[in-house]
């Protein structure tokens, strides 16, 4: 009997993992931008471990985000953060799915840069504010006006976050289309550095 055809999803899938290689995949971009819940998919797509920096800060600190930045302020939450993000990409490969001020930080976005390509999830800020209303955990929102907040951080990060290597548009589609975008532009960047 001859061998099942690869399907397009599982070339897909295959692609992307070829073009990675040994390197670490990093999500970065606002809250709400669907870093950690696509970067899961996308790690269980490649095969490869996926850990969320926020999700480890929190395992070693044995403290919420939320406690973090209440007990101890924002500034030693990103030496926090830093610490832990340069661990994480030590080895490869891996997709790390960051909190959205770590690539804002020079320390981290240095260690971001060196430890592998970067992807930042780009959304509009209906797209966030829908989806970051829907929860309270995130400590930089508890303002009067959490929208308009939002709105300042965006005007101010946008043009940090695109220092990131790649760019990937994320809209109001399900996660796992986000995901397979995520796989392309992998495949897309492979090809645009092979090519040059
Ligand atoms: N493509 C999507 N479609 C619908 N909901 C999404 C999508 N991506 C993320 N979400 C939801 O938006 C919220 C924020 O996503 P999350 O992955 O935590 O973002 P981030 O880590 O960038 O802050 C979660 O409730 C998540 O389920
Ligand atoms: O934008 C930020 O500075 C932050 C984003 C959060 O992560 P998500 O982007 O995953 O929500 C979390 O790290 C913390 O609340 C600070
Ligand atoms: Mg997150």
């Amino acid at each position: 009997m001859s061998e099942p055809l690869l399907t397009v999803a599982d070339s897909l899938k295959d692609r992307a993992r070829a073009a990675l290689g040994s390197r670490n995949l990093i999500l970065v971009g606002l809250m709400g931008a669907g870093k950690s819940s696509v970067g899961r998919i996308v790690a269980s797509q490649l095969a490869i471990p996926f850990i969320d920096s926020d999700l480890e800060i929190e395992r070693v600190s044995r403290m919420t985000i939320a406690e973090l930045f209440a007990a101890y302020g924002e500034q030693e939450f990103r030496a926090l953060e830093a610490r832990v993000i340069k661990r994480l990409l030590k080895s490869g490969p891996r997709v790390v799915s960051t909190g959205g001020g770590a690539f804002i930080n020079d320390r981290t976005r240095k260690h971001i840069k060196k430890g592998g390509l970067s992807v930042w999830l780009k959304a509009d800020l209906d797209v966030l504010w829908d989806r970051v209303a829907k929860r309270d955990t995130r400590p930089l929102l508890k303002t009067e006006n959490p929208k308009q907040t939002l709105e300042g951080l965006m005007n101010a990060r946008y043009p940090i976050y695109a220092q990131a290597d790649l760019t990937v548009l994320s809209r109001d589609v399900r996660k796992e289309i986000m995901a397979d975008e995520v796989l392309k532009a992998v495949i897309e960047a492979q090809k645009e550095s092979a090519a040059s």
